[in-house]
């Protein structure tokens, strides 16, 4: 589904990152980790073109992101709130996204039924408010609707735990595990959590200063070799 070749990204002198290759196939439930500033949400803004690369490509099903829109419409994302439009109310958004994917109105209807509880009553019975005016949690579990919306191919999110509450934490790691195993989605998540990207992704990919240092599938094996970099971290500093 997707492939980088030779990718890097610098702002100034400084290369950010740096990904000489890596495929991710569909269906492919992908958890990405890496201390602050080590290039996860750099690596996502690429995907999404939100970026220019100083070097390489992305393809999505054989196409240079860059050179065509087809992707667009199979790839549902939430980086952060500016993804959001803050003079809406959650409808009237969500109605807007619907409209961007082309959905048909009993689909997109059918879409939102399913994503009431993970939205709780807070957000679905307050119709009149504006997204501007929910809590920090609130307008993330709003972004991440927004992303599913559409049951989009690829789905992309950046630190969707963050600001959630446990209870929609669990309710968020069952949503992905779903359109994982009954929707065919292929999901790349970041997360400074281990256990919860854990919980969901089944290929963790480990980020350092721009460069994948571990690229491996999820065992007990694999979450201790992360315990370890992230303690020997501490120790380094
Ligand atoms: N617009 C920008 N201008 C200059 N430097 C930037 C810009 N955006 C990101 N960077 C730098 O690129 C590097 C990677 O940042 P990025 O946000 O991708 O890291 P991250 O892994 O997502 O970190 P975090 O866990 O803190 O969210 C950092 O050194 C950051 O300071």
């Amino acid at each position: 589904m997707l492939e980088i070749k030779e990718l890097i990204k610098k702002f100034g002198n400084k290369t950010v990152l740096n990904i000489p290759y890596l495929k991710i196939e569909k269906n492919e439930s992908i958890g990405v980790v890496g201390n602050n500033g080590a290039g996860k949400t750099t690596l996502f803004r690429l995907l999404l073109d939100l970026l220019k690369a100083d070097n390489g490509a992305i393809l999505f099903d054989n196409k240079n992101i860059t050179q065509t829109e087809d992707w667009k419409v199979h790839t549902g994302s939430f980086l952060e709130q500016g993804f959001l439009i803050p003079f809406l109310t959650t409808i009237e958004y969500f109605k807007f996204v619907s409209t961007l994917y082309k959905m048909q109105e009993n689909v997109f209807q059918l879409q939102l039924e399913k994503y009431q509880d993970f939205l709780t009553k807070e957000i679905t019975q307050n119709k009149r408010k504006y997204i501007r005016d929910f809590s920090q949690g609130n307008k993330v579990k709003i972004g991440i609707v927004a992303a599913m919306l559409s049951n989009p191919q690829l789905l992309i999110l950046d630190e969707p735990f963050a600001n959630l509450d446990p209870s929609s934490q669990i309710r968020l790691k069952s949503i992905i595990k779903d359109l994982v195993i009954n929707h065919k989605t292929t999901v790349l998540i970041s997360s400074h959590d281990l256990r919860h990207i854990t919980d969901v992704s089944e290929r963790i990919i480990l980020i350092d200063e721009g460069k994948i240092i571990k690229d491996s599938p999820k065992s007990e094996k694999s979450l201790q070799e992360l315990e370890t970099y992230f303690i020997n971290q501490i120790e380094t500093i």
